[in-house]
């Protein structure tokens, strides 16, 4: 797998790097390595990751299945509405949420939904951890390749694909970190029930655009990183740079990208940046993107890593669950 160190590398065309070398026995190859993620991680909090071993097949029956689901009737879609389920699974329609609370609501419809077998159960077992997301996911009865497809590329049980990949990060951010490769391994994600994916899908918006509503308004995502998978082709994601400018995230064929969440930047007492995004679908088509939202067991206390904290850079933050943070953002967001 290789890494692109942030939005700035990719804009300039910089080569990637291997992440491989995480494991060289060439201690300069190992030193330089963690420095490139050091810097993705605390000076930009976005960076994009290929060759990393997702079938392309996965990625391309998940995007054709939810060009389908969103392409159902709005009345089929409010069948499934987030608002009747326990545990914020289903569809959002558009403007019901709202990312920034200076905005009006959100441009871009979704469906959500949480971590589940693969040969699916009779209904989903309700995890002791779950917190405030509990609760089974929901699915289109018309629609039954919906289901397989879309949790086929983020969150099966047999070949987990994205939720792998995500493990696989911990040990960069910790050698980022000067933590022992293994430090998270027995507190990020071990349950697995925290991940959250979104499917979503952006009509275009044409002519002068109202600032208070746009694809998706200015925010930081909730959990320990995201890993988004993007359309091919629009430009549409934008990165708030240390200098207050809005900089493209643009889609690179064969890349997802990463970026730093809330969870993280709160364990590591800020060391690592959970950095404002938003999204504009100015293509004049529809665009398509599918977030994996990378969350901390709901029970892990967001405690300052030691190694984050010092004299001179006291913990910022109160002491509180995983659980307890999705919780606080997710009534921001949806309003209850
Ligand atoms: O669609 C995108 O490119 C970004 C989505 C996003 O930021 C989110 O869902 O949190
Ligand atoms: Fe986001």
């Amino acid at each position: 797998m290789q890494i692109s160190y942030c939005v700035y590398s990719v804009l300039n065309k910089m080569p990637y790097r291997d992440l491989a070398d995480i494991n060289s026995d060439d201690t300069a190859a190992r030193t330089s390595l963690a420095q490139v993620i050091r810097d993705a991680c605390m000076n930009v909090g976005f960076f994009y990751i290929k060759n990393h071993g997702i079938p392309e097949y996965v990625i391309y029956n998940a995007h054709q299945a939810t060009k389908e689901f969103f392409a159902q009737p709005d009345e089929k879609k409010a069948e499934l509405d987030i608002t009747k389920n326990p545990g914020f699974k289903g569809y959002n329609a558009v403007l019901s949420s709202n990312n920034n609370p200076a905005n009006m609501g959100d441009m871009h419809e979704g469906f959500e939904f949480g971590w589940e077998e693969m040969v699916p159960k009779e209904r989903d077992e309700k995890r002791a951890n779950d917190g405030v997301m509990a609760g089974a996911n929901v699915w289109p009865e018309d629609l039954p390749s919906f289901r397989t497809d879309v949790t086929r590329l983020m969150l099966t049980k047999c070949s987990h694909h994205a939720v792998k990949l995500g493990k696989k990060l911990f040990p960069l951010f910790a050698l980022a970190l000067d933590l022992p490769p293994d430090f998270f391994d027995d507190k990020a994600c071990t349950r697995n029930s925290a991940a959250i994916m979104r499917v979503l899908h952006y009509p275009p918006q044409t002519g002068p655009i109202d600032q208070r509503v746009i694809g998706i308004g200015a925010h930081t995502d909730w959990e320990c990183f995201t890993i988004l998978w993007q359309e091919p082709d629009i430009q549409a994601l934008q990165v708030l740079n240390s200098k207050v400018q809005w900089v493209d995230a643009p889609p690179v064929p064969g890349t997802f990208v990463v970026n730093i969440a809330d969870q993280l930047a709160r364990w590591t007492n800020d060391v690592f940046k959970s950095t404002v995004h938003r999204a504009i679908n100015r293509s004049g088509v529809e665009r398509y993107s599918i977030p994996l939202f990378f969350g901390m067991d709901y029970d892990v206390k967001l405690e300052s890593i030691p190694t984050c904290v010092s004299p001179e850079r006291p913990s910022m933050y109160e002491v509180i669950t995983a659980g307890e943070y999705v919780k606080e953002r997710l009534k921001a967001t949806y309003g209850y």
